[in-house]
């Protein structure tokens, strides 16, 4: 089997949800899919109304396929101090027509104030490795882990594009979504993520300094965080920058022209074009950084601003990650 979805940006860009239907009948969920954790969490009706405002949301009572994974739960904790928790159940999860019988459906119990606000999703897809999967006593399978037994190939592809719909395909490469050939690095799946070390960068047409960066590719977070020396050396470059405490990262005048971010890849050099790195308005006329310093993440990590100016394939199989021009 094979499959592909649509992936909608939010405002700026700041995610990428896609249609996911669960059980029987099949309610269908906008989910943002995120390559840098391994739940699959959605909003339910077990949440307080209060929570479940502005949401469409599962229903595990009515749907026939639903069946409890009793004594199982879950409570996850991201870094920007967001987070849900809940109980899980057994059923059908379908994406892109390719349908898991038996998915692990983390219904939500309660979710913080940055998921009830944000109702461009109904909750995550988890694309990352089962390591990290928060369930408890017993781990539970990624929708992919469960889906590669059906798929030609253990592989599934990002196309994310800058202000409009992009896809997620799983099982095949489809070669008529990149240009050139696609450049692999090896995956250290250690800590659970899309973790791999990128050969270096370079800002605008400025020299290319050869550097071993420790990054993960991750879909679920907005921007790109990378060490201080490196975003510091960027934004010398942008005149009328600074790094303000109080709008939380990298600021600069809206009218300032921004460099091109060049990540090295093994020998292919990944552009970011320069209109993709002033991220969106901060307050009066300046705008904020899609380039934010890594300091206190504890790892350098290459969000949608980088994700959606390639093409992207994730190789579970091997495990490795390859980049091509999107
Ligand atoms: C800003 C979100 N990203 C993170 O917290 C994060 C961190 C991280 C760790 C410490 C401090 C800041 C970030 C490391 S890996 C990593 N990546 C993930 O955690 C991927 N999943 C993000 C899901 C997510 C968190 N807040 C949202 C709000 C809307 C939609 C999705 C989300």
């Amino acid at each position: 089997a094979q499959g592909s979805v649509t992936a909608s940006p939010s405002q700026y860009d700041g995610e990428y949800d896609c249609p996911v239907t669960v059980g029987t009948p099949g309610v269908t969920l906008p989910l943002d899919f995120d390559t840098g954790s391994s739940d699959l969490w959605v909003f339910s009706s077990e949440l307080p109304a209060s929570e479940r405002s502005g949401h469409a949301y599962y229903t595990s009572s009515s749907s026939s396929t639903s069946k409890l994974d009793s004594g199982e739960t879950w409570d996850i904790s991201y870094g920007d101090g967001s987070g849900a928790e809940g109980n899980i159940y057994i059923d059908k999860v379908t994406i892109g027509g390719i349908t898991v019988t038996s998915q692990a459906v983390e219904a939500a119990e309660s979710v913080s104030s940055e998921f009830v606000s944000d109702t461009s999703n109904d909750g995550l897809v988890g694309f990352a490795f089962d390591s990290i999967n928060t369930a408890s006593p017993n781990h539970v399978q990624t929708w992919f882990g469960n889906a590669e037994a059906q798929l030609a190939s253990p592989v599934f592809t990002a196309n994310l594009k800058k202000g409009k719909a992009g896809n997620y395909n799983f099982g095949y490469i489809d070669s008529s979504e990149y240009t050139g050939s696609i450049t692999y690095a090896t995956i250290n799946s250690a800590n659970g993520f899309w973790e791999f070390s990128a050969s270096g960068y370079a800002v605008g047409s400025g020299a290319f300094s050869s550097q071993s960066i420790d990054v993960i590719a991750d879909t679920g977070t907005t921007l790109i965080y990378l060490p201080a020396a490196i975003v510091k050396a960027y934004y010398a470059k942008v005149s009328g920058s600074s790094n303000s405490a109080s709008a939380g990262g990298y600021i600069f005048p809206c009218s300032a022209t921004l460099p091109s971010l060049t990540i090295g890849i093994g020998s292919y050099k990944a552009v970011v074009p320069g209109t993709f790195l002033n991220y969106a308005p901060n307050t009066g006329s300046t705008c904020f950084g899609g380039l934010q310093s890594n300091a206190g993440i504890g790892l350098s990590i290459l969000g949608d601003v980088f994700l959606k100016s390639q093409f992207v394939v994730f190789n579970q199989g091997v495990p490795k990650i390859g980049f091509a021009p999107g």
